[in-house]
């Protein structure tokens, strides 16, 4: 039996695209496997109820609740790992991101699992899987078989094909979490309401271009009229312009929206290496030799403070 934890995401009450490809790998785990699945789902917002597409078979076990306070204390992390350990599971699956990496990361180690990172794709066979893997910053992939017993963390760009749509109506439990914490908080940087980044159709990042961070005004307005979620390059998160929960990049968030709007960002290949899943860039930039142009679709050569707000005017 294939034991199974997967961690999704649930926006106003329905489960988000990327989850909807998480539970569609796991209808396929099902399919090769000889014998039955159980599955457990990890969710870090509060939640009743929801409808989740499954085959009739799977067993979906629970649904537990987790704080997401962005960080989890060592006596939190403590309980998630024994949680995990007396499940004994032998996948556990989820998208990348700093909370889910983090408990992926301590459970590989405790759990004796592979920990298989940056998947962008996976076949699977009756006993292996034959899995895509984006490496040196996404300039390549590699192939790799192995058997199923594994962490396995998707990229954003993952996206595996349904089967079937039946529904079916899943309970959710809770684990509590102790409320102990042993760090301490010197600053607290807000998250900007909006869009989740990670998920996000439409993103509009901004550079140092922008000059100042009173200037991220204009861009957030630009965000909000086109539904889209705002994101940053790594030294603009770094001087604390923006939260880091908006830096993009080798080192930040990796995204793969429809459309990424680059504003006063130079195009560094460590930038590029978060921001290549897109399916289409637009880079504004005042300078016509920066590197950004030779990777956007459309490009607009003037002065951020020109060219947005006239965008903004004409939405
Ligand atoms: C190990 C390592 C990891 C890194 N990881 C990341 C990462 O994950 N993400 C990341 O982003 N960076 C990362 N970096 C940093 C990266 O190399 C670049 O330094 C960074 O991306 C540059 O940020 P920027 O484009 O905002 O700033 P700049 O390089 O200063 O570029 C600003 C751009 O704005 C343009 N501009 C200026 N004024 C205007 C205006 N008025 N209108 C229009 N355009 C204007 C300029 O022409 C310029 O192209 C990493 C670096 C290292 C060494």
């Amino acid at each position: 039996m294939k034991n199974i934890a997967a961690f999704i995401d649930i926006n106003a009450g329905k489960l988000s695209s990327r989850s909807a490809s998480i539970i569609h790998l796991i209808q396929g785990f099902q399919q090769v496997s000889e014998t039955p699945i159980k599955v457990d789902l990890y969710v870090f917002s509060p939640i009743d109820q929801i409808e989740i597409p499954t085959v009739s078979s799977v067993s979906l076990h629970e649904i537990v609740n987790l704080n997401d306070s962005g960080i989890l204390s060592k006596n939190q992390m403590d309980t998630i790992i024994s949680k995990f350990s007396s499940e004994a599971y032998d996948i556990l699956l989820g998208y990348k991101s700093t909370l889910v990496d983090s408990i992926m990361a301590r459970a590989s180690a405790e759990l004796k699992l592979p920990l298989i990172p940056q998947i962008v794709s996976i076949n699977l066979a009756p006993s292996e899987m034959m899995i895509k893997q984006s490496i040196f910053s996404g300039k390549a992939l590699s192939n790799l078989k192995i058997g199923y017993a594994s962490v396995l963390q998707l990229n954003p760009s993952f996206a595996y094909k349904p089967l079937h749509e039946s529904l079916m109506k899943v309970e959710s439990v809770k684990l509590t979490l102790p409320n102990s914490t042993s760090f301490s908080v010197s600053t607290i940087n807000k998250v900007p309401q909006g869009a989740n980044l990670g998920d996000a159709n439409y993103v509009v990042g901004a550079g140092r271009g922008l000059k100042d961070p009173s200037n991220w005004g204009m861009i957030e307005e630009l965000a909000a009229k086109l539904g889209a979620a705002t994101a940053c390059s790594k030294p603009v998160s770094d001087i604390n312009w923006r939260p880091h929960s908006e830096h993009v990049g080798q080192t930040g968030i990796k995204i793969a929206p429809k459309l990424y709007i680059a504003c006063g960002i130079s195009g560094a290949i460590q930038h590029l290496a978060g921001v290549n899943g897109s399916k289409t860039i637009v880079v504004i930039n005042n300078d016509p030799e920066a590197p950004f142009f030779k990777y956007a679709d459309y490009g607009i050569v003037g002065d951020v403070f020109d060219v947005i707000p006239e965008i903004v005017k004409n939405l």
